[in-house]
């Protein structure tokens, strides 16, 4: 099977799938897991207008020049609703781990290109990901999205309303591995084995 992800499918395919989640090498790390992520804190350093800006458009994320960027943004296709869920998560805590509008835009290429009907996200945060690749997925398709915070996942949903695909996505509220134990262990299991794609 054609698998995206994390520990699952081809090496080939992991290192894809790293590349469009994670930051590069050097990035500062994310906050403690830990801690709950979508509560504002006065003492953030997401919180002054550079880290801000910075996260609204993404550019952390990449590392890149600011005209590199500003040509890749100028460039991406965005939906009206993943631009505003972007810019409400940049003054949010964690918003640094999402991811960019061009990551997404691989993300929702490959769902494509795959012909993916069945993908599974491991870490939702506000939903910006999983809402292009939600976009992406055909009208039958399915989005299995894991998530702990129940503060990010409320973010999230919201947006899925508003783009018109809530009914493509099945929203886990629990530690991944129990959501996705018990994918195996029920009934669930026989409709997620043709899963391609877990990012
Ligand atoms: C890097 S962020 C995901 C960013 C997201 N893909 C986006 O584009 O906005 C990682 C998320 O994983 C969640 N998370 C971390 N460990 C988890 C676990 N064991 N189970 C479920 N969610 C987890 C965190 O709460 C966080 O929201």
């Amino acid at each position: 099977a054609a698998t995206l992800g994390l520990g699952v499918g081809p090496p080939q395919a992991r290192t894809l799938a790293s590349a469009a989640t994670s930051p590069p090498l050097g990035h500062r790390s994310p906050p403690c897991p830990r801690r709950r992520l979508c509560s504002s804190s006065p003492s953030s350093a997401a919180t002054t207008a550079l880290a801000v800006e910075e996260a609204r458009r993404g550019r952390k994320q990449l590392g890149m020049d600011p005209p590199l960027y500003d040509y890749l943004l100028s460039n991406v296709r965005e939906h009206p609703v993943l631009r505003d869920l972007r810019e409400e998560t940049a003054s949010m805590r964690g918003s640094q781990m999402q991811v960019s509008p061009a990551q997404a835009q691989l993300l929702a290429m490959l769902v494509q290109i795959l012909g993916a009907e069945r993908c599974i996200e491991v870490g939702v945060y506000t939903g910006y990901s999983s809402l292009a690749v939600a976009l992406a997925l055909p009208e039958s398709g399915r989005l299995v999205a894991c998530e702990r915070d129940e503060g990010c996942l409320e973010v999230a949903k919201r947006y899925y309303q508003l783009a018109g695909v809530a009914h493509k996505v099945d929203v886990k509220h629990a530690l991944a591995v129990d959501s996705l134990r018990s994918l195996l262990d029920c009934s669930e299991a026989s409709r997620q084995e043709n899963v391609r794609g877990i990012f």
